[in-house]
């Protein structure tokens, strides 16, 4: 799989339930029209759609399970529920929240690392500081992707990717660091490679046509 990305396009397809596109029949649609495009890996979201989107592009495929938990605000694949549930649709990574928040259950990080990989998957380390990097590379994770940069109450909030952060990360990690988050424009993501990411990943820009829609209303108003 890190061949496959190394240097390319991965496409996040993804439509929660309060979302217009939600269907595992329109991600599977979209992941094919990604494939078409060019992208080389799919990041998705939930059971079905996971099975749909390998069945019909038979590309690799990071999955995640969004669910939220009443005793902590962590949402994407916060819990070893979400992690079997995944173990069983096949998809060859799963990327999960390893920021230093309580994690419902008080579920360690570190366990759920490690169960992930006794299961030969690969881990996605979906972080929002540097220091939150470190330690999911400690724990074992086979990737970083700064997935949740501005999303936590302490990371920085900016409108495109942290570079500053891109630059630090890929100076001193070990393992690959993944762009992922705020990826706007083609730009953007020349940009990110230009501070040597080992690949990318892109999601609203591209799939989420309600929120591009909006974008060009802004800028008539
Ligand atoms: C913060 C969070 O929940 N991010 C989610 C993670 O899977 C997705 O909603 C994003 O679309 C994805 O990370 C790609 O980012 P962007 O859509 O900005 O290209």
């Amino acid at each position: 799989m890190f061949d496959k990305i190394k240097g390319n396009l991965i496409v996040s397809c993804q439509a929660l339930p309060e979302e217009p596109l939600h269907s595992s029949f329109v991600m599977g649609k979209m992941a094919s029209a990604a494939k078409e495009g060019g992208a080389k890996a799919i990041r998705a979201q939930g059971v079905e759609d996971i099975i749909e989107i390998k069945k019909v592009t038979g590309l690799p495929v990071i999955g995640i399970i969004k669910r939220n938990y009443d005793d902590s605000d962590i949402y994407i694949t916060a819990t070893k529920k979400e992690v079997d549930e995944l173990l069983e649709t096949g998809c060859e990574m799963i990327a999960l929240d390893c920021t230093d928040r309580k994690r419902p259950g008080n579920e360690s990080l570190e366990e759920l690392i490690k169960y992930i990989k006794e299961n030969n998957v690969l881990v996605m380390a979906d972080i929002s500081t540097y220091e939150e990097a470190v330690i999911a590379q400690k724990f074992g994770a086979d990737c970083i992707s700064t997935t949740l940069v501005g999303y936590t109450p302490y990371s920085v909030k900016k409108e495109g990717p942290d570079f500053e952060l891109i630059d630090r990360l890929v100076n001193d990690m070990k393992i690959p660091v993944i762009a992922e988050g705020k990826i706007n424009t083609p730009e953007d993501l020349r940009e990110v490679y230009n501070h040597g990411v080992y690949s990318a990943v892109v999601g609203s820009a591209i799939t989420r046509p309600q929120l591009i829609t909006e974008k060009f209303v802004n800028a008539i108003k």
